[in-house]
């Protein structure tokens, strides 16, 4: 087995600022209150992951989910530790994120495409692909600073998916867009899956994680908790236990309509 992900002692720190004007600033001093803080968004993770195995990254909002796929992406450094991976990495990290607003879905496309690696002529030998997964119609000549958010997460999301990645990771992907979309979404990612690409997916959703994934990685505080089988990870996260707790989408349908479907 050959190793795609290894994450060693990663930690990642952040400062929060308590005071933002000069004044509040001023103030906070006099009292002697603290002005910032540091914590640790990301806290001594360590974890291996092997070509084309599908992980679930879970846990609360704030737990350190989308801070760590920015470090196997390396859109962020660790502060101590190391993170290797093989091979080329695509992925949805956030929606809209290398999108420039003033230009066109199509010239976004050419730029996005750019971005995760590929060469003018892959992206004109995928560009009909890319369109029809997207599914924007005529917006692809509007400038993308007009598309509501599923479609930046369409366009987005299809670019990312047409890479041939080794890695991709996918940040909420299902969060945004409609009950078709998310459905062809999971597909796809269920397709480059059993190609052999590794996957790192961060969701809430309990239905995608079980029918895409084969281990559970599970961050509280920004510690890495548990890290095992599907069931056991989703149990440890107690997400089944409380009905309030099931993630509702966009277009209204709960986790579990959506897992039905999928
Ligand atoms: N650039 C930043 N500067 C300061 N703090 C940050 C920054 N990015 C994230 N944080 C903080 O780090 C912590 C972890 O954030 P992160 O976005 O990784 O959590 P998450 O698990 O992905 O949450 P969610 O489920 O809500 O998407 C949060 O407390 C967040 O406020």
């Amino acid at each position: 087995m050959v190793d795609s992900i290894v994450v060693q002692n990663v930690t990642k720190d952040f400062t929060m600022q308590y005071h933002r004007s000069l004044k509040q600033m001023a103030v906070a001093t006099f009292k002697g209150l603290p002005l910032k803080e540091q914590f640790q968004a990301v806290n001594d993770v360590s974890f291996t992951v092997e070509q084309g195995e599908s992980i679930g990254l879970m846990g609360l909002n704030g737990s350190g989910k989308s801070t760590l796929l920015k470090l196997i992406n390396g859109v962020m450094r660790p502060d101590q530790g190391s993170i290797r991976t093989r091979g080329r990495i695509a992925g949805l990290i956030a929606t809209g994120a290398g999108f420039h607003p003033q230009m066109t879905g199509r010239e976004n496309l050419f730029l996005n495409g750019a971005i995760l690696g590929m060469g003018e002529a892959e992206i004109k030998r995928k560009f009909d692909d890319i369109v029809a997964f997207a599914d924007i119609g005529k917006f692809l000549d509007t400038p993308v600073s007009h598309y509501s958010s599923g479609m930046y997460a369409r366009l987005g999301f299809s670019i990312a998916i047409h890479v041939d990645a080794d890695i991709f990771l996918a940040d909420e992907v299902l969060a945004v867009g409609d009950r078709p979309f998310k459905r062809k979404c999971v597909q796809k990612m269920q397709e480059i899956r059993q190609q052999g690409t590794t996957i790192f997916y961060v969701s809430h959703a309990t239905a995608s994680v079980r029918s895409m994934c084969d281990r559970v990685l599970v961050l509280e505080s920004g510690h890495l908790n548990f890290d095992g089988d599907v069931e056991e990870g989703i149990r440890y996260l107690q997400y089944d236990d409380d009905p309030t707790d099931q993630p509702t989408t966009a277009a209204g349908n709960t986790d579990e309509e959506l897992g039905a479907d999928i």
